[in-house]
């Protein structure tokens, strides 16, 4: 089964446009969790454009399926995860003012950085996951990592699959056929939508998570939200009634 997690750093960016609180993002998360997503995701940034620290905090009073939060380790965002306990913390190689995320981990060149830093989310029991590319590279000396799952950086999944779906999966298969034969858990995101999700979702064996944010809740401007998390549920081939 592949989960659904929610990435709402975009509710916050329109919360943020007027310094009040519409819409509320706490509601919003507990309403994407009523409509069947299996998960919320966050990634505050440094300058915390979007999600606030302290939303962080007060998700995790509210959050009753998974919560994954995203970022780069500086010792403020490990000193967050690890007062706010997450089940899973995803980290991403994104330097401070990056727009979005747009690289996975040279996993042997900061191979010594995230061993120290996922054995200490570790010892919280705290699950990791690691942003990676497809170079299989990667995928090996994250096994050494200590970290228990990868997040495919599906971008360049998302930019070619319009053109060459084939061509697009592809690396990402041999990628994922790779990290299941090193036991790592695989999960995804990036620019995932409506439209290459299913085929994405149907060729990566063994793909436990996908995150998904600005397509999801840009498509819910149209379909409102409980119809479009029910529609992204569908494209991963299971429906609501069967959770
Ligand atoms: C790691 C990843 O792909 C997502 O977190 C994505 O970067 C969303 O972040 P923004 O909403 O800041 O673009
Ligand atoms: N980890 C990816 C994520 O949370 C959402 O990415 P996007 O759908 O906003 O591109």
């Amino acid at each position: 089964m592949t989960r659904l997690s929610v990435n709402i750093n975009k509710i916050a960016t329109l919360r943020n446009a007027r310094g009040g609180n519409v819409p509320d993002l706490i509601q919003v998360a507990k309403d994407c969790e009523r409509f069947g997503a299996q998960g919320i995701t966050v990634h505050p940034r440094p300058d915390q454009r979007h999600i606030r620290y302290n939303d962080v905090l007060e998700l995790k009073k509210v959050v009753t399926t998974e919560f994954n939060v995203e970022g780069y380790p500086t010792s403020s965002f490990i000193d967050l995860v690890l007062k706010t306990k997450p089940d899973q913390v995803t980290l991403v190689p994104d330097p401070p003012e990056a727009l979005t995320s747009s690289e996975g981990w040279d996993t042997l060149k900061e191979g010594d950085f995230l061993r120290e830093v996922i054995s200490e989310l570790n010892r919280n029991n705290i699950r990791t996951s690691i942003f990676v590319d497809t170079n299989l590279k990667n995928i090996e000396h994250a096994a050494n990592t200590f970290t228990e799952r990868i997040e495919f950086y599906t971008g360049p999944y998302a930019e070619q699959f319009p053109h060459h779906p084939n061509e697009a999966i592809a690396p990402y298969i041999e990628a994922a056929n790779l990290a299941n034969n090193l036991g790592l858990g695989i999960n995804a995101g990036h620019d995932l939508d409506t439209n290459n999700l299913h085929f994405f979702r149907a060729n990566i064996k063994g793909l436990l998570e996908v995150s998904i944010g600005h397509a999801l809740i840009s498509d819910a401007l149209y379909w409102g939200l409980e119809k479009t998390i029910q529609t992204y549920l569908a494209e991963l081939n299971f429906s609501h009634q069967d959770i």
